[in-house]
């Protein structure tokens, strides 16, 4: 096993507030499909924006495809980028532009400012994206206005984005915490499938506990901005969900017996 991404003692602290991350330590390997699990305020958007540093850790090191991103200055961080694509709770994507416009904006990050500015993309960037909404089942809805989707669909937009950078890794903040059941469990299965058929490695901040256990190769749990939990699903136990969920636990109402059985 490879490691791609590696956490080391990572910390964030937001002005004199306390401590949003401390000492937080992983490794994510190649090709793995890993879910962080935590309640409300645990940190776990943070983290993900630590990874890409949307925003900078105030202590510790973040080692991605063998590069020190805290270290990257701004080109290589650009490069580096590119290699890790994101997708939001909120989708993030342009509403007055199409759908496929929208999936092309995922290759701005490789394009110059003019190339990006006056949307020139080649026929091969065109047939790309043109691929992955096909496989994502949005063909018919290529030319529509991202403000005309539902939710899911939204998100499938965004995984397109992400994917036709052509990225190592994908970091899902809360991808299905917007969604009903049916659209949540279609998105889970692409991600699963892409982490699968494509070897990309998945990084996915989730809420539902139990959608975590049935989709990750691994999970991470953390409450306060620690890691209190590391193993596969079947590992976990009520102890551990009570240590990641605090007071909340009770109130989820796992079965981990119908999930250690599967
Ligand atoms: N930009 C910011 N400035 C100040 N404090 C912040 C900022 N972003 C996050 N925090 C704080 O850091 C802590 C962790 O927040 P974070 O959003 O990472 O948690 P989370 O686990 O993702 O929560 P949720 O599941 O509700 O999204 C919280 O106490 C939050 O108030």
């Amino acid at each position: 096993m490879t490691a791609l991404l590696q956490v080391n003692q990572v910390s964030k602290q937001f002005g004199n507030d306390a401590m949003a991350l401390s000492n937080i330590e992983f490794t994510v390997n190649e090709g793995e499909f890993v879910s962080i699990i935590g309640p409300s305020g645990a940190g776990k958007s943070t983290l993900l924006r630590c990874i890409n540093r949307m925003i900078d850790t105030t202590s510790g090191d973040i080692i991605f495809d063998n590069q020190h991103v805290m270290k990257l200055k701004k080109k290589e961080l650009k490069l580096t980028r590119t290699k890790i694509g994101m997708i939001f709770q909120h989708y993030n994507l342009v509403h007055r532009l199409s759908v496929i416009e929208n999936t092309l904006h995922g290759v701005l990050g490789k394009k110059s400012t003019i190339a990006g500015v006056l949307g020139l993309y080649s026929q091969e960037e065109k047939q790309q994206a043109v691929k992955l909404l096909d496989s994502l089942g949005l063909g018919e809805f290529m030319y529509k206005r991202a403000d005309q989707l539902s939710g899911g669909q939204k998100q499938r937009v965004g995984i397109a984005r992400a994917l036709i950078q052509n990225p190592k890794m994908m970091l899902c903040d809360e991808p299905i915490a917007s969604l009903d059941p049916n659209s949540a469990k279609t998105i889970m299965d692409h991600l699963k499938n892409i982490s699968k058929t494509m070897g990309i490695t998945v990084l996915v901040n989730l809420h539902q506990v139990d959608v975590a256990l049935r989709y990750s190769d691994r999970i991470i749990g953390i409450n306060s901005g620690r890691v209190v939990f590391q193993g596969t699903p079947n590992t976990i136990t009520k102890e551990h969900i009570q240590q990641i969920y605090g007071s909340e636990a009770d109130d989820l109402m796992i079965d981990l017996g119908d999930i250690h059985a599967s």
